[in-house]
């Protein structure tokens, strides 16, 4: 393993119950490190799988998984530096109890050997994460955004150097989302942590990973920055994850102006440009986004998303005209 890379696994093979069609087949993966890696793909591709043969607590059926130079087996197998150095933040903090003030959670990540320095580092993670007035809080009385915080500050508070996200940021509401998204990635650059995030939202992984790892029914189908699989997905798939996006068959495509000798054309919202000169297109509904609006347009019984940033101009009810600055072509095997 080179000196850039901190985890790695090759030919990893995890099936349930010797169902192939479940967990992940043959995934060969390189964790680069101080980066954050993203691992996306639809409901059941293998993502929570993968993360928990990265932190050894499912052990695989064919393959290894190395951190650094060291092979990481299952906890039964009784390897501990690799989980010394890694921690995870899963899906629900069931396991922590709820009367258990914010203090005392944070300080049960600190190891016993750095109980000396509990009160500094203690201090220190309730201030990175923001959470220093929520310290006398029971656990259980906080909202899922704190809660997430709390248990991230816990993870933190070890210096590990790999945190696993499973899907962080699932229990807190749109509103602080984005803060603890951004607070996350300044702490982990900053801390030169690396992470391996688990994510469907689309903002999300875009605006959070370095890389990105796509699977599908259990097997990786396209990696690479967000930049390249958002502007040049290879697979139909990874557009669907990635962008808000309209998928047609090439015949429908037609109604857009677009001719084409594949089976399916993917517009992203975005490449969608519209104006009031022709008015051929009639606009059905209006998402409010914030700062910007989608609209959902349809003509001759076809659909459109369409980004709109001049916010209200455009009513349901309304006729516009687009033009199509760049769309996607797809045969049928790439889906
Ligand atoms: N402990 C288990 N026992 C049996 N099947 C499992 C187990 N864990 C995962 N699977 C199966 O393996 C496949 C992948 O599951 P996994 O949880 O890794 O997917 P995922 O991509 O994380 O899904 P989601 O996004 O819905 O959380 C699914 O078909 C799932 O049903």
């Amino acid at each position: 393993m080179t000196d850039d890379l901190i985890l790695e696994t090759i030919s990893v093979t995890k099936n349930f119950f010797g169902d192939k069609s479940s967990g992940v087949n043959n995934i060969t993966i390189f964790i680069p490190k101080s980066k954050i890696t993203a691992i996306v793909g639809e409901s059941g591709s293998g993502k929570t799988t993968l993360l928990n043969l990265l932190y050894g607590t499912l052990e695989p059926d064919h393959g290894e998984v190395f951190f650094k130079e060291e092979r990481v087996l299952s906890r039964d197998k009784g390897i501990q530096h690799a989980h010394k150095a890694m921690r995870m933040v899963a899906q629900h903090n069931t396991d922590l109890d709820p009367r258990t003030s914010v203090w005392d959670t944070i300080n049960e990540g600190l190891p016993d050997e750095d109980q000396s320095q509990s009160i500094q580092r203690v201090t220190e993670a309730l201030y990175l994460l923001n959470i220093y007035n929520l310290r006398e809080m029971p656990f259980g009385k906080l909202s899922g955004g704190e809660k997430q915080r709390v248990t991230i500050a816990r993870a933190l508070i070890s210096r590990p150097e790999v945190l696993l996200l499973d899907e962080p940021f699932n229990q807190v509401d749109a509103t602080y989302r984005e803060a603890l998204q951004h607070d996350i990635r300044y702490i982990v650059k900053a801390q030169g942590v690396t992470v391996v995030l688990v994510s469907h939202d689309p903002a999300e992984i875009l605006s959070m990973a370095d890389e990105l790892i796509v699977l599908k029914e259990g097997e990786i189908v396209e990696n690479g920055s967000p930049e390249q699989l958002y502007h040049s997905p290879k697979l139909l798939y990874t557009a669907q994850i990635l962008a808000s996006c309209t998928r047609l068959t090439s015949v429908d495509a037609k109604v857009c102006g677009i001719k084409s000798k594949r089976s399916t054309v993917v517009i992203y919202a975005e490449h969608v440009k519209i104006s009031t000169l022709g008015s051929k297109w009639l606009v059905k509904m209006v998402l409010f986004k914030g700062f910007f609006e989608e609209l959902i347009i349809e003509k001759d019984g076809i659909t459109l998303r369409v980004i709109n940033h001049d916010r209200k101009k455009f009513p349901v009810g309304s006729k516009i005209s687009i033009s199509i600055s760049r769309y996607f072509e797809f045969g049928k095997w790439e889906s």
